[in-house]
């Protein structure tokens, strides 16, 4: 297993050893000491996710204010791209966002850590998005930064409108968003 610090360096992209034969392949999806080892402490998971989206669907900015939730994420069927947004006021890279190509062919993982904001387009007809949380789900304390926002700037890889919940199309702008300290 590859582990590598992105641009904010909190964030890491894992890239699991793939054991290929005649079979098909194997490969361990979560390892607790490797994991641990890369993160830098000892991080324990209390729910696993699973949602499956069609082309162009875009889930986030999403975050939980309290009980705030870090994220182990990765894509089981198709391919989509994954961003984090820096939401520590006190962080060198509050505000700045990282992203990556997350997909059942690469098999790549994304450590989206507590204090940041999390979304993802799908840019195969349909993704199946699997994912790891450090919290339960918490609805009375999610917040939702929309996806568009002017001051973040996320390079999204998609061409026209994404495909929105009812909800992430009232996301709040940043500079307006509940944030952490
Ligand atoms: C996230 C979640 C949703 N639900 C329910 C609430 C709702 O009726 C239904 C769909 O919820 P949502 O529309 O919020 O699902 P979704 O838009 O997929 O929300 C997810 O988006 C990605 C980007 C994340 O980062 C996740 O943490 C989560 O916020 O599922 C749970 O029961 N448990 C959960 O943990």
């Amino acid at each position: 297993m590859n582990a590598t610090r992105l641009a904010i360096p909190d964030v890491i992209l894992f890239e699991p050893r793939i054991f290929g034969d005649e079979r098909g392949f194997f490969f361990e999806s979560f390892n607790q000491a490797r994991f641990d080892e890369a993160v830098g402490r000892s991080v324990t998971f209390v729910q696993d996710n699973h949602s499956r989206s069609v082309r162009n669907v875009l889930r986030g900015l999403h975050y939980q204010i309290q009980q705030p939730q870090g994220k182990l994420v990765r894509v089981a069927v198709g391919e989509v791209f994954d961003v984090a947004v820096d939401l520590r006021r006190s962080s060198p890279t509050f505000g700045k966002w990282v992203g990556a190509i997350l997909s059942a062919e690469n098999k790549k993982q994304l450590w989206v850590p507590e204090g940041f904001g999390h979304g993802f387009v799908v840019l195969s007809d349909v993704a199946e998005f699997l994912y790891k949380t450090t919290d339960y789900y918490a609805p009375q304390h999610e917040r939702c930064i929309i996806w568009n926002d002017p001051t973040l700037a996320i390079e999204w890889p998609i061409q026209g409108e994404p495909v929105l919940s009812a909800k992430d199309m009232k996301g709040t702008a940043f500079l307006q968003a509940d944030v952490f300290a």
